[in-house]
């Protein structure tokens, strides 16, 4: 049994969370990441075991091989769909994959690493080059455009992972081999961070990209995704930061490791920051783990067991024949005419958030773009072009979320061919908005009560008769000023009246619209009731 004491003990120096961070140009930051990706195989990267995407959750060595296991003898065969993967990320970051790669062997004990050593490409990476490009429009940073370029993109093995539980006082630990052999991407960048916003910037959009190619749940929380952060200021030694499980820890670790080493730097004491080491984050400060001395020298060798990876230069095109669009391109098409949409809505349609499990992006994207498709072919202009975005993104969406219905069962009563029928409704004005949310309401409300079986089309005209939903066209004047009036006496008083009146409270009229919209159920429209209250009112603005 193993026996291993704690790694480094919590936090010495105290770090007041909230305490806000000021990035001084005298004190230039720079920074480089290096991200490990799990790749979403259906088997291990040098074994038939399992890859289950949940490793850590499994019962414990439930998906290992003789080879997971390092049992002697055992050989490593390549996953080629690992390679596949690899070969898509390097495509969409732009990187040169190289025709020949190769394996090496990275030596160190640790009882999660049976082999003694790990599989990796350190002489002959799968990729190099390439960038991911920021920008202010899409992603917020503060320049215009920056591309952060990339290093290296290499295909390395999982480690598995340790259990500490107290026995006799003594440390045990327990070893699971579940995520041992898991292939892993390991992508290097420059140093061409120079702030937290780029950071973040990026973590997102590279998660969301390896998301969008389907070769990673891109997960931080459950370790799919682990960032570890270099950090330098000036011209210092850099700081590798580890243990950073979220995109806060990321952060956070930055802000205070940057004030550490700002502190050191003002007050001359900066013989620890000209070498490089390497530091751990604690949840509130960086502790040192190893500096440059106590480096671990890896014993890097070629893999005599696993031949080159040779690409054959069609094998590359013909990737580059299959890859989807990109999320920026995807973006800028949905934000230019004729969708126009805003940025938060293209997110919504772009970005996979992981946290809504009603739909996912590209589903919702294709069901809105049919949907649009089919709209256009019924009315000519194009102004309407908001209809199919709020209808779809914002009411539609809501309504599965609150009634917790998948979009893809929605879809088989609600084609988007149906969807646009029911935007002519209301384009056409046939019914008010406010109908119309509650017909549409009612028609999932009663497909959910079936148990989503009822697959039916909605007759729209039925259900509006049904409901007497229609727009009243031609309103009774003498309803209206009833109505009116009424609204009047139960909601003002002479104050009330003064202001608006006066123009010195014009908000109040929206009010009373209000009111009359509720009374009247969205039937009559909001100008029809403005009018009638300005006229009653003598109101002149
Ligand atoms: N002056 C610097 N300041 C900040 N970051 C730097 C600086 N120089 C290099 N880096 C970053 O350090 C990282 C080096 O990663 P790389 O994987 O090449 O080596 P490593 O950290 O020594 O190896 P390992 O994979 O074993 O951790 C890169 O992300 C790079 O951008
Ligand atoms: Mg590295
Ligand atoms: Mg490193």
């Amino acid at each position: 049994m193993l026996r291993l004491s704690r790694c480094y003990s919590l936090a010495s120096i105290k770090f007041v969370q909230n305490q806000s961070t000021v990035f001084r140009p005298e004190y230039a930051l720079k920074c480089g990441l290096e991200i490990h990706t799990q790749l979403k195989t259906r088997n291990k990267l040098f074994s038939q075991s399992t890859n289950s995407a949940t490793p850590l959750l499994d019962t414990p060595n439930s998906h290992t091989s003789f080879y997971d296991i390092a049992l002697p003898g055992t050989q490593p065969e390549l996953n080629w769909e690992a390679v596949l993967f690899a070969m898509k990320l390097s495509l969409a970051l732009d990187s040169q994959v190289n025709t020949i790669s190769q394996f090496d062997r990275k030596h160190y004990f640790y009882g999660d690493q049976p082999q003694g050593y790990q599989v990796t490409q350190h002489y002959r990476p799968f990729a190099r080059g390439g960038k991911i490009n920021l920008s202010k429009e899409l992603d917020g940073i503060d320049e215009l455009s920056k591309d952060i370029s990339i290093l290296q993109l290499q295909i390395e093995q999982d480690t598995g992972k340790s259990h500490y539980t107290n026995a006799d006082k003594d440390v045990v630990t327990l070893v699971d081999l579940n995520r041992s052999n898991v292939p892993l991407i390991e992508l290097v960048t420059n140093p061409d961070f120079s702030d937290i916003k780029q950071v973040r910037a990026f973590i997102k959009k590279y998660q969301n990209l390896v998301r969008h190619l389907h070769i990673s749940s891109g997960d931080l929380e459950t370790g799919a995704m682990r960032v570890d952060v270099n950090l330098s200021i000036n011209e210092f030694a850099r700081v590798e930061l580890k243990n950073l499980p979220n995109t806060s820890s990321i952060i956070n670790a930055i802000k205070y490791e940057y004030q550490r080493q700002v502190g050191l730097i003002s007050k001359g004491e900066t013989s620890s920051l000209m070498e490089s080491e390497t530091r751990g984050w604690t949840g509130s400060s960086t502790v040192k783990l190893r500096s440059k001395e106590t480096t671990i020298d890896y014993r890097y060798m070629p893999d005599p067991e696993l031949p080159y990876i040779n690409l054959a230069a069609d094998v590359i095109s013909g990737v580059k024949g299959i890859m989807p669009q990109l999320p920026d391109d995807i973006m800028k098409m949905l934000m230019q005419k004729p969708f126009e949409l805003s940025l938060k809505d293209a997110k919504i349609l772009t970005y996979n958030s992981n946290q809504n499990d009603m739909y996912d992006h590209e589903a919702l994207r294709s069901y809105y773009l049919k949907t649009f498709h089919e709209f256009s072919k019924l009315v000519d202009e194009h102004s309407s072009a908001k209809l199919p975005t709020n209808w779809i993104i914002h009411e539609f969406l809501g309504d599965l979320n609150k009634l917790r219905i998948p979009l893809s069962k929605a879809q088989k009563i609600l084609p988007p061919v149906v969807f646009a029928e029911f935007l002519k409704l209301l384009h056409a004005e046939t019914i008010s908005p406010t109908s119309s949310k509650l017909l549409l309401f009612h028609i999932l409300e009663t497909f959910k009560q079936s148990k989503c079986q009822d697959l039916s089309i909605p007759d729209f005209p039925r259900l509006i008769k049904e409901f007497e939903l229609h727009a009243i066209d031609n309103v009774d004047s003498q309803e209206l000023i009833g109505l009116c009036n009424d609204i009047i006496v139960e909601h003002t008083d002479d104050a009330f009246v003064r202001n608006l009146v006066s123009g010195k409270k014009k908000t109040s009229l929206k009010f009373l619209i209000g009111q009359g919209m509720r009374r009247s159920q969205g039937r009559i429209k909001p100008s029809e009731f403005e009018k009638q209250f300005k006229e009653i009112l003598n109101i002149q603005w």
